[in-house]
């Protein structure tokens, strides 16, 4: 009975020892932050029960079926392989083997791993530490949560080294273990979302100072650097035409740099149905691929030779969306295979899911410089437009009408009147000083064009050198003396009219590159390398025979035909005599005015030596001479011309009446009485006067009236 009693209370008082041993372990537990942590609890507690070598815990997932180690004790001779941790890889949690029996039992169980072996069912990782020497393991199982189980082994080196005295204090433990890895694993998880959170924040931080694609580049490889060691990446974008994508950013090997297809494939246009780009468009996911496995396929892409023959064997691609579409995707190389961890793939996708808005952003700045570069060409358009404008200011042109159009230049005007409206290429032969330009003028300013400013270039009053760049501009630097960048006259005569006078001096290269624009309708700029689109009426003016020039090698036959589309043929001053008188009184008129001059008359002699002369320079002879005859002047007669002794026509000594002195009105008396006889006396109608003067009828009966022109006179 004594005895009986001793017995029970040695039982109570063990039991007691026990709920004490278990209290202390279960409050250390408690303490337990991290897997250091619990190692020492378990290192300074369960060793005193047990003599074991070492200790670990590996963890079940019983849905997947995956393993996993997560502690292992420094103590593990087998932990010093560098394989050991990929031997829990190595465990099919269907089998008959040891870690499921021990899953299965509800209480700790023991085995001899020689024993085991022989069984053939023997888990890699036990394999190895029998090899160490490693005799005997005791395990008890506990669960964490719905779908993990850990399993708490002690590694003993001698055989019968777990008595089961110390079985209820294990299963015990292995309670407390639940809870302190379930703490565990919470706490890792909360540490490693905090640091994804910090890591994100700091991506979207720096991206957002990035603002062109260089510093973006850097920002992406330091981020995605940090976050795994990969080896090549690229950004491929869709393309505009909604059918393919091209590389848009990437970070190359020096490898893939050297290779000789480098160029072709970062420039390449691939089609979106390449088996791999149209997946990835219509996937939320990572997708990873054996670059290996992908080259088996009857049909891959390109880059993904490029990339295995440079050294890259898995491939994972991430989408890239904006507002919900997709715009493109991130390619990123690895040197090895299998090297995500589910838990980086979906850093990957949030860390993918900031790419795509700073892909946004900077897409939208570039856009925005280039709208800013259009805007400064607009104004350095608008400058040299400008300074053009003044320019033609500053020369005084004479815009005002041209004299004549009633005598020899009716056939002109019929001509310009059907040639304006179009758009087709004008040339004006002509001797100097015929009025080339003029006519020129009279086209552009009767054209749908005329709003914008007609653009004149001198082909012969520039070195052969700088014809180039005065009439497709250059670009900064392109040239010693290049200083900035200059837009010709081809871009700023855009919309409008450009009129290349001396067509025939144009050196031989600049005609082949003036054929070429007119055929192209894109010019390029000296030194540039971008074509620029370009709308523009050609009329060119020349006072050479081109044609001849054509036959001695001087000027090219295919550009002389398109540019001949329509010729105008403008006489000589000598041949439309006519017209002398009524060119007169306009430039005495105008020029009496400029030097605040009187002249209302011109002696007769004058007027005849004028109508006989030749006029080799034509109405820029007359107009230089009447100029300076009208400075010279004194009173209100012009008495005086300095013609040359040239070579003089016969005079049509009918056309003015042999008085002393003729009046400017008289002058133009006479012009209308000349003109009257012509159509014997018809005003009105088609081929009257009224109609080759140029005149409605009315005002004609007018000027008649007050020109006192009588029918006796005509
Ligand atoms: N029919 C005209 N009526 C009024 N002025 C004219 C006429 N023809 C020419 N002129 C004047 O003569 C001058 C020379 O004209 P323009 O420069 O147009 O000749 P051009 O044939 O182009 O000469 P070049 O071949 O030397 O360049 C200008 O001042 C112009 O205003």
């Amino acid at each position: 009975m004594l005895a009986e009693s001793e017995l029970l209370k040695g039982i109570m008082k063990k039991q007691e020892s026990n709920i004490a041993f278990l209290l202390s372990v279960g409050s250390d537990m408690a303490r337990v932050r991290g897997r250091t942590d619990l190692l020492n609890v378990i290192n300074s507690r369960l060793k005193i029960l047990f003599t074991c070598t070492h200790c670990g815990i590996g963890i079940v997932n019983t849905v997947t079926g995956e393993t996993s180690p997560f502690l292992i004790d420094p103590d593990s001779k087998a932990s010093y392989d560098t394989g050991y941790a990929g031997l829990f890889d190595d465990f099919d949690i269907r089998a008959d083997n040891i870690i499921n029996q021990v899953t299965a039992a509800d209480v700790p169980l023991v085995f001899n791993l020689e024993a085991e072996e022989k069984t053939g069912r023997l888990p890699a990782i036990f394999k190895k530490n029998l090899q160490l020497g490693i005799k005997e393991v005791l395990m008890v199982a506990f669960n964490i949560n719905a779908h993990l189980t850990g399993v708490l082994s002690l590694f003993s080196d001698v055989a019968n080294s777990f008595p089961d005295q110390y079985f209820d204090i294990l299963k015990g433990i292995s309670n407390q273990l639940s809870i302190a890895t379930a703490n565990i694993i919470a706490n890792e998880q909360i540490l490693e979302s905090e640091k994804e959170k910090t890591f994100l924040l700091s991506v979207s931080h720096d991206f957002v100072a990035c603002r062109n694609k260089n510093e973006f580049l850097d920002v992406v490889h330091e981020k995605m650097g940090a976050l795994f060691p990969y080896r090549e990446m690229v950004i491929s974008l869709l393309n505009e035409d909604g059918n393919t994508h091209s590389a848009y950013l990437y970070n190359l090997t020096e490898e893939s740099r050297n290779h000789q297809d480098y160029q072709e494939r970062a420039a390449e246009k691939y089609m979106l149905e390449d088996g791999i780009y149209d997946i990835l468009l219509n996937s939320e996911d990572p997708l990873v691929y054996d670059l290996e496995a992908l080259l088996l396929r009857d049909f891959v892409p390109p880059y993904i030779n490029f990339f295995y023959e440079n050294g890259s064997r898995e491939l994972v691609t991430v989408p890239l969306r904006e507002n919900d579409r997709c715009i493109g995707g991130v390619f990123i190389w690895m040197g090895q295979k299998n090297t995500f961890t589910p838990s980086q793939l979906n850093l990957l996708t949030a860390f993918c899911s900031q790419i795509s808005i700073a892909v946004a952003n900077i897409r939208a700045y570039e856009k925005i410089e280039s709208q800013l570069k259009q805007i400064d060409q607009f104004k350095a358009q608008l400058e040299e437009e400008k300074l053009y404008l003044q320019q033609q200011i500053d020369t005084a042109y004479n815009h005002g009408e041209i004299i004549g159009q009633n005598g020899g230049l009716k056939d002109v005007f019929n001509l310009i009147s059907r040639v304006a409206v179009t758009d087709s290429t004008v040339m004006i032969l002509g001797e100097s000083g015929t009025g080339k330009e003029l006519i020129a003028r009279a086209i552009h300013n009767a054209s749908p064009r005329k709003d914008k400013m007609l653009v004149k270039v001198n082909c012969a009053a520039l070195p052969a050198s700088l014809i180039e760049s005065e009439l497709f501009g250059h670009e900064k630097g392109s040239f010693t003396g290049a200083n900035e960048r200059r837009i010709g006259k081809f871009e700023l005569a855009h919309n409008s009219t450009i009129f290349l006078d001396e067509i025939g001096e144009l050196p031989p290269d600049l005609q082949v590159k003036l054929l070429r624009v007119i055929q192209e309708k894109e010019i390029e700029r000296v030194g540039g390398h971008q074509t620029i689109k370009t709308d523009v009426r050609i009329i060119t003016a020349t006072n050479r025979n081109l044609l001849t020039e054509v036959d001695s090698g001087g000027f090219r036959i295919d550009l002389f035909y398109r540019l001949n589309v329509f010729p105008i043929n403008l006489p000589p001053l000598r041949e439309r005599a006519e017209d002398i008188p009524l060119l007169i009184t306009h430039y005495i008129n105008k020029f009496a005015q400029k030097f605040g001059k009187r002249i209302d008359k011109i002696a007769d002699s004058v007027l005849k030596q004028m109508t006989a002369y030749s006029w080799p320079g034509n109405v820029r002879e007359l107009e230089h001479l009447i100029e300076r005859s009208v400075l010279m002047a004194s009173g209100n007669t012009l008495k005086e011309v300095f013609l040359p002794k040239a070579i003089t026509v016969s005079p049509p000594v009918d056309k003015v009446p042999a008085t002393e002195v003729t009046l400017l009105d008289e002058c133009e008396r006479q012009h209308i009485i000349h003109v009257l006889k012509h159509t014997a006396g018809r005003v009105k109608g088609p081929g009257g006067a009224a109609e080759i003067l140029g005149l409605p009828s009315t005002t004609l009966h007018s000027r008649m009236k007050k020109l006192k022109i009588e029918k006796a006179d005509i």
